[in-house]
C-alpha cells in the first residue's frame, strides 16, 4: 500500500516519521496530476502546497485548531489528508467541492472563494478562543501573496496585531503569483524578502555554532541576536509586519516539510500572532505546470498528463469578443485604459495590455481600490474600462454606488462571467449583479444577446461620460449572432406575435397580443425558442430584447400594454432584478398585466454544471414554454369569462 492509501486523517498522518514526508509529497503530487487531468481544476495552486498543507497538518490539530484557506481553490491537499480521496467528481454534482465545503467536512471553515477574507475570520475565531478560554488554541490562516494584496487582509492584520495574546498563525504562501506575477509595492517587498530565503537557516546555523561554544557562548549569541535584529531589517525588511506588531518567521523554503514543521512548531508556541512565510512555486513537481508562463496551470480544464495540453475549448469566448474589441477601442480612443484586478488573461486585457502597456493597470485583488481609482482616472479625463467578474463586483459595490455613480464618473465595468458558471460553486455564480445594480442611480446596464450586440454595446458604454456603465456576459461560447426582426423604440424585436412568419398566433382577447417576452442577454436564444415553440400551439408571442437593461426603455411599457401577459427571462437571480424592475414599470404605469418574472431562485447554489443549474432552474425553452403556455391560457380563460360577464344578457 502507498503511504497516501494509509493516511486517511491528520492523525494518520501525524503517526508517519519525518523521513516518510517526501515519499508522502511525491505520492501526493502524482494523485493531483492524475486526477485533475481528468476533471480540470486548479492544478497549480494545489501543487504548490503539498509540503506546507502536510506539515500544516501534522503540527496543529484541526478541527479544534482551525486550518483556514483564502479563496480556497488550494485546498485539494487538504482535502487529501482529511479523509477525502475520490476526486472523480471533483468540481462536479454530487462530486467534491473545488474549494472547502462544511457540508463535506468538519476541517472546513471557509467555503467563500472571494480572496482576502481568511484572515478577517481568524481574527474572529481568535477572538472567540479568548472569550471562551481557549487560549490555547491556535487558529491559522493560509493565505497567499496574491489575496494579501486585498484590502480587507490589511484591515485584518491591523486587528490581528492587536491580540498580543490571541494566537493567530498566519502562513502566507507565496509563490510570487495570482495568476500573472502579483504586483505593487506588497509584492516588491514579499520578493526582497524571499531573496534572502535561507536567512532563517543561516541564523540558526549560527546560533547553534555560537551557543556550542562555552562561557563566550551564550552571551555573544545575546548579543549577535541584537544585531539580528538590526541585520534582519537591513536585509530583511520585514519592519512592515514587525511594526505591525506581528513575530515575523521566514522566509522559509515552502517546500522543506521540516523546515516548514519547525517553524510551524515555533509559531504555534509563540503564543500569539505570528507570521510565518513560506516561499513555494506554483505547479511545483509538473514541469508543465512550472513552465506554463501565463498562470502556472492555475485552472485548467481536464488535459493530457504527458504533454499538460488542455483539451480545446469549443466556440469563440465572450471574452475573446471583448479582448478584440478593447485593442480596436484603444487604438481610436488615446483616453480608453483599463484595470484588471490581478486578472489580466482570465478578463482579456492582456491583449490591450501589450498593445498599450501605459494604459492597463494591474491593481492586485483590489476591486475596491479598482472601482474608486477609475474614478479618479475618469475625473482625470480618462475613460476607464474595469473588467471583472460579475460575482467580484460585489467586493466594490459601495464604490460603485458613491465613488463612481453619485460622482457620476465615465466609468465602464467589463462584467465576465456573468450569469450561472456552475463550476466553482455558490460564491461564483455571477448571479448578483443585475440585482445589486438596480439601486445606483446614474448607472445604465446593457447585456448583449450576442457577438455583434458586444461590440455595439461595449461602444455605446464608453460613450457615455457622465456616469458609470456595465457590461455583463456569461462564461459560455458566444451562440450565433440573433437578428431582430423589427424595433421598438431603442429595443430589438427578435420575434413579433403579429408577424406572418412562424407566428400563426391570434390576437388574444380584449384584442391585445398574447404574450410580450422579454428576453436578458443570451437567454434571447431561448426566448426565441420558447415563441416558436408557442406559436406553434396558436400562441402569439413577441420576444423584445431590450440591449440596455437599466434604464428601462419607456418604450417598453407602451409596448406591454398591448400584451395580456408579460414574461420576463434573465440569467441572474430572480430577486429584485430586470423581472422586477419591468413590473414595477408597469404598475407605476397603472397597468394591471400580469407579469412572470423567471430567472435563478435566489439561493446559494451547489457545485454542478451551468447547463444542469439552468435545467434544474426550469430556465430551458422547454420549460418556459410549458409554464407561459398555462400561463396565458389561464388568463385569456379568466378575461374571456370575465368578458362575457360583461356583456348585456341576450
Ligand atoms: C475578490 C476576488 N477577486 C478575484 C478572485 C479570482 N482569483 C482566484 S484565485 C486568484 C489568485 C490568488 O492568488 P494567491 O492568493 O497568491 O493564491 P495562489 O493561486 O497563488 O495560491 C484570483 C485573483 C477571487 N477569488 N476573489
Ligand atoms: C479561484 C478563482 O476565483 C478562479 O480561479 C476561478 O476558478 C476562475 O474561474 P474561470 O475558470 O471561470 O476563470
Ligand atoms: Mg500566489
Amino acid at each position: 500500500m502507498t503511504l497516501l492509501g494509509a493516511v486517511r486523517s491528520p492523525q494518520d498522518l501525524k503517526r508517519l516519521t519525518a523521513d516518510q514526508i517526501p515519499q508522502l509529497a511525491g505520492e501526493i503530487r502524482e494523485f493531483l496530476v492524475s486526477e485533475v487531468s481528468r476533471t480540470g481544476g486548479h492544478l497549480g495552486p494545489n501543487l504548490g502546497v503539498v509540503e506546507l498543507t502536510i506539515a500544516l497538518h501534522r503540527v496543529f490539530d484541526s478541527p479544534r485548531e482551525p486550518i483556514l484557506f483564502d479563496t480556497g481553490h488550494q485546498s485539494y491537499v487538504h482535502k487529501i489528508l482529511t479523509g477525502r480521496q475520490d476526486f472523480s467528481g471533483l468540481r462536479r454534482a454530487g462530486g467534491l467541492s473545488g474549494y472547502p465545503a462544511r457540508a463535506e467536512s468538519e476541517h472546513d471553515f471557509i467555503e467563500n472563494s472571494h480572496a482576502s477574507t481568511a484572515l478577517s475570520y481568524a481574527d474572529g475565531l481568535a477572538k472567540a478562543n479568548e472569550v471562551l478560554g481557549r487560549r490555547d488554541r491556535a487558529v491559522v490562516a493560509v493565505i497567499g501573496d496574491g489575496a494579501l494584496t486585498g484590502g480587507m487582509a490589511w484591515e485584518a492584520l491591523n486587528n490581528i496585531a492587536e491580540g498580543k495574546n490571541r494566537r493567530v498563525v498566519i502562513v502566507v504562501n507565496d509563490n510570487g503569483r495570482s495568476y500573472s506575477p502579483t504586483i505593487g509595492g506588497l509584492a516588491d517587498h514579499l520578493a526582497t524578502l524571499r531573496v534572502t530565503q535561507g536567512y532563517e537557516q543561516v541564523l540558526d546555523m549560527a546560533k547553534t555554532a555560537i551557543n556550542r561554544a562555552p562561557v563566550v557562548g551564550p552571551p555573544l549569541y545575546e548579543a549577535l541576536h541584537g544585531l539580528k535584529k538590526g541585520l534582519k531589517d537591513a536585509i530583511q525588511p520585514q519592519v512592515m509586519f514587525e511594526d505591525l506588531g506581528l513575530k515575523y518567521l521566514g522566509p522559509i523554503d515552502g517546500h522543506d516539510a521540516q523546515a516548514v514543521e519547525k517553524a510551524l512548531r515555533r509559531a504555534r508556541d509563540f503564543g500569539g500572532p505570528v507570521i510565518v512565510h513560506c516561499i513555494t512555486q506554483k505547479g511545483k513537481g509538473y514541469p508543465p505546470a512550472e513552465n506554463h508562463e501565463e498562470d502556472q496551470f492555475h485552472s485548467l480544464g481536464a488535459f493530457d498528463v504527458e504533454t499538460g495540453v488542455a483539451k480545446p475549448k469549443s466556440g469563440v469566448s465572450w471574452t475573446s469578443l471583448f479582448s478584440e474589441e478593447m485593442v480596436k477601442l484603444g487604438a481610436e480612443r488615446d483616453d480608453i485604459v483599463a484595470i484588471t484586478a490581478a486578472m489580466l488573461h482570465p478578463t482579456g486585457l492582456a491583449a490591450f495590455a501589450e498593445a498599450y502597456p501605459d494604459r492597463l493597470y494591474d491593481v492586485g485583488i483590489a476591486e475596491q481600490h479598482a472601482a474608486t481609482s477609475a474614478a479618479g482616472l475618469a475625473m482625470g479625463g480618462l475613460h476607464p474600462v474595469v473588467a471583472v467578474y460579475a460575482t467580484f463586483l460585489n467586493r466594490c459595490f459601495d464604490q460603485v454606488l458613491m465613488d463612481v455613480a453619485l460622482h457620476r464618473q465615465g466609468v465602464t465595468f467589463a462584467l465576465d462571467r456573468a450569469g450561472i458558471t456552475g463550476d466553482d460553486g455558490a460564491s461564483h455564480n455571477g448571479m448578483w449583479d443585475l440585482s445589486i445594480l438596480q439601486v445606483v442611480p446614474n448607472l445604465g446596464i446593457a447585456v448583449p444577446r450576442d457577438g455583434t450586440r458586444m461590440r455595439e454595446l461595449l461602444r455605446e458604454a464608453v460613450a457615455v461620460e457622465d456616469g458609470p456603465t456595465v457590461l455583463r456576459y456569461p462564461k459560455t461560447a458566444v451562440g450565433a449572432d440573433i437578428p431582430a426582426v423589427g424595433k421598438v423604440g431603442s429595443m430589438d424585436v427578435l420575434r413579433s406575435a403579429a408577424d406572418g412568419g412562424r407566428s400563426t398566433g391570434s390576437r388574444g382577447v380584449n384584442g391585445k397580443e398574447d404574450l410580450l417576452l422579454v428576453a436578458v442577454g443570451t437567454m434571447a436564444e431561448t426566448c426565441c425558442e420558447v415563441a416558436d415553440r408557442l406559436a406553434d400551439q396558436g400562441i402569439g408571442v413577441t420576444v423584445l430584447d431590450p440591449r440596455w437593461v437599466k434604464p428601462l426603455d419607456p418604450a417598453l411599457v407602451e409596448e406591454a400594454a398591448r400584451y395580456s401577459v408579460v414574461a420576463v427571462v434573465e440569467d441572474n437571480g430572480r430577486v429584485g432584478a430586470v423581472g422586477d424592475a419591468v413590473a414595477r414599470a408597469l404598475r407605476d404605469a397603472d397597468l394591471d398585466i400580469p407579469v412572470r418574472t423567471f430567472g435563478v431562485e435566489q439561493e446559494f447554489l451547489d457545485h454542478a454544471k451551468r447547463e444542469a443549474i439552468l435545467a434544474e432552474m426550469g430556465l430551458t425553452p422547454q420549460d418556459l414554454a410549458r409554464k407561459l403556455t398555462e400561463t396565458v391560457s389561464r388568463h385569456t380563460e379568466r378575461s374571456a369569462a370575465a368578458e362575457s360577464a360583461d356583456e348585456p344578457a341576450a
